[in-house]
């Protein structure tokens, strides 16, 4: 074959991805695989300039916009970022900068790489007009209303200014470990702001961390305040590092630190800091030449498949996960991997007893990338390995993904055709029962403390709870038999319990796991509809007219309360005195009459929950700061209210000294 060939025919491998990763949200390949693919054909075109073609994926951004929401072009291209894949780079790329520039030390600003897609927010005299996706860099989508329902933006500025401010939207761990389906959060993120039905992406509760704003600032640092004090949401991990050396350890020091973190990222961002030097350096067709991003080598190692284990979770998801010969991962010892679905399985060819590479690159929990039979060969840290799969002594068998649920029995279903995710369709199923009781008492619905995994376990398993009501028939008699059960333990579950009642109507509604009704929707229900008997007495069409809730929102939500199972649950709740009504638990009175306005970030509660604190305290929430406010809660990077308070003389307090006061 010739070289153009194999360029040509890389090209087509390359798009084939591109379709695959930005229109269907699915992809084949781990996001390095590409890299590599997409690093090969850039080394065949510098090796022959002249077959670069102007549609090559080196020359462009991004994939074509989805014809299912209207196409916006954008005032100024969303460009990608050239990447370093080593120090080396990294050090090429700050030559070529300060030739550029004329200097002898250049002054970054680092940022972590957040692992989401793109978007653009555009207002219009401080009202969100208009929000959408990267899309090939010139084109995106209209996802507007989609972006409406995400928190961490602002629907008007505190300014009547007209702005453009760009960043990433994102998943957070712990929500996209609550959902089942998706391959990682960035996938997750992806697919739920492409939903038609905004209700939808509402309850995947996405976030957003800004990036970028156009506007007069004379460095980056300055935009970022500048667009902090407008009420967006900046990632507060940014450093300024003046010169390489600095820049190198601030990636030394995240690639640890950013496991720690409750979302992906997959590299570090290093931008010059001054706008006028990012100005003379300008673009390149696909990405700014004054910023590149330095992507951290995933963690690989190789290991035996011994098994696929079938989870079943509360929603009745099967999920396959790989049980390994245990190996060492950066110092972790690793005994199982994700294999996310049927599919996954198939697609990979993975089977029992084969040899499987398996990484960590942003994530938390290790997937396996692939079998030694499909690469022929690996080379991992200078060992090669061969393929094993096909001796007569390693002989694997391929995984017939179960049609029936592992734990009951129940013959598995698909909610659609196309759908990956097999599920358990048995209500009944005790893997379910399991999986629907952890939910209902975790931090984020009735968040009973020190009620765990095991004592959940142990207590259904002794025949004591079966759904969220039986929790609330428990009796001392019954919990001191249980095994490593004291008097002691037995009294703070008791009285977890029985604080747990006060939680209010929209956390339970959430625990109770129905079907679509996620914190938000269950937030927007008990807002409209204050008590459980309104909920119940209200029609379809009634339900899917409450803000946050749609169509298939409201069919499943109606369908669901009039089984009579579930109307069984809520009324024994309610005699048992768990509070159904929208009146918020007053946990004390310690702030009666206090008025608090917060800023910044705070160092362990999110803004919702230090709200939450402040009003189940008797306290009130404002704004914007005036002479009644209270107290300020400062956090870390405040906003402009911080000044304001500083000026009115109001006193400024941080997160310890309010968990005092209480
Ligand atoms: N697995 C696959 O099949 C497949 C296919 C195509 C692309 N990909 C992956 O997609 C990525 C390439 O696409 P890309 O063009 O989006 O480039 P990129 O993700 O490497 O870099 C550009 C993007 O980084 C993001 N970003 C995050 N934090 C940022 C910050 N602090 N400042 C600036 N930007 C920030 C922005 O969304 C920006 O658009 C790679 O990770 C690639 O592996 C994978
Ligand atoms: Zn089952």
């Amino acid at each position: 074959m010739s070289i153009q060939q194999d360029i040509a025919k890389l090209r087509q491998e390359i798009q084939r991805h591109e379709r695959l990763y930005y229109v269907a949200d699915a992809p084949e390949i781990s996001d390095q695989e590409y890299d590599k693919l997409l690093q090969e054909l850039q080394a065949m075109e510098t090796a022959h300039p002249e077959l670069v073609t102007p549609d090559s994926p080196t020359q462009r951004v991004g994939g074509a916009p989805l014809e299912k929401f209207a196409s916006v072009a954008h005032q100024q291209p969303l460009y990608s970022l050239d990447n370093a894949f080593s120090l080396a780079d990294l050090a090429e790329f700050d030559t070529r900068a300060r030739k550029g520039l004329a200097a002898a030390e250049i002054e970054y600003i680092c940022e972590l790489k957040i692992d989401g897609l793109a978007v653009s927010l555009i207002y219009e005299q401080g009202l969100f007009t208009l929000g959408a996706t990267r899309g090939d860099g010139k084109k995106g989508e209209n996802v507007t209303e989609n972006l409406k329902t995400v928190r961490a933006i602002p629907l008007r500025l505190p300014e009547a200014r007209d702005i453009v401010v760009r960043g990433e939207i994102y998943m957070k761990r712990s929500d996209f470990q609550k959902l089942e389906g998706f391959a990682n959060p960035r996938n997750a993120a992806a697919g739920s702001l492409r939903q038609l039905d905004p209700k939808i992406t509402a309850a995947r509760r996405l976030d957003m961390f800004c990036y970028s704003v156009l506007a007069e600032h004379q460095t980056q640092e300055e935009g970022y305040q500048l667009i902090q004090k407008l009420g967006f949401k900046l990632n507060p991990h940014r450093r300024i590092c003046r010169g390489l050396a600095a820049v190198e350890k601030y990636i030394q020091e995240w690639e640890t630190r950013r496991r720690e973190l409750d979302y992906d990222t997959d590299g570090i961002v290093i931008k010059i800091n001054s706008i006028a030097a990012q100005q003379k350096l300008g673009f390149t067709t696909k990405a700014p030449r004054w910023a590149i991003a330095y992507k951290y080598a995933p963690e690989q190692a190789v290991t035996r498949l011994e098994a696929i284990d079938i989870q079943v979770g509360r929603t009745g998801a099967l999920t396959p996960v790989a049980r390994l010969t245990p190996v060492e991962l950066n110092g972790v010892i690793v005994s199982n991997a994700t294999l996310h679905n049927a599919d996954e399985i198939q697609r990979k060819d993975v089977r029992i007893g084969d040899q499987v590479l398996i990484q960590r690159a942003g994530e938390v929990i290790p997937e396996v990338v692939s079998v030694a039979a499909a690469a022929k060969q690996w080379s991992l840290n200078g060992a090669v390995i061969e393929r094993s799969r096909d001796t007569e002594a390693t002989r694997s068998k391929p995984f017939i993904f179960p049609k029936k649920c592992p734990v009951c029995g129940a013959v598995a279903v698909k909610d659609a055709e196309d759908d990956a995710v097999w599920r358990c369709p048995n209500a009944e199923c005790p893997a379910r029962i399991k999986g629907a009781l952890k939910h209902f008492v975790s931090k984020d619905a009735a968040d009973i403390e020190g009620c765990g995994e095991q004592i959940v376990e142990q207590l259904n398993k002794a025949g004591l709870v079966h759904n969220p009501a039986d929790l609330y028939d428990l009796k001392y008699a019954d919990l001191i038999q249980l095994e490593r059960m004291g008097e002691k333990s037995v009294s703070n579950l008791l009285s977890a319990i029985e604080k747990s009642k006060q939680v209010g109507l929209a956390r339970i509604l959430f625990g109770l796991g129905i079907r679509h009704v996620g914190q938000y929707v269950a937030e927007k229900l008990a807002d409209k509809y204050q008590a459980v008997e309104n909920l119940l007495a209200a029609a379809e069409d009634e339900l899917a007219n409450t803000d946050g809730v749609g169509e298939v929102v409201a069919r499943s939500l109606c369908a669901a309360l009039q089984t009579p199972e579930l109307r069984k649950i809520i009324s024994r709740l309610q005699e048992s005195g768990v509070v159904l009504s929208d009146k918020r638990a007053r946990l004390s009175n310690a702030l009666a009459g206090k008025t608090f306005v917060l800023t910044g970030t705070l160092p362990t509660l999110s803004r919702s929950e230090a709200e939450e604190l402040i009003k189940s305290h008797g306290g009130s929430v404002s704004s914007s700061v005036s002479k009644k406010t209270s107290y300020v809660l400062l956090g870390g990077s405040p906003g402009s209210k911080a000044d304001k308070a500083k000026k009115l003389g109001v006193p400024l307090i941080d997160e310890k000294s309010l968990r005092e006061m209480l």
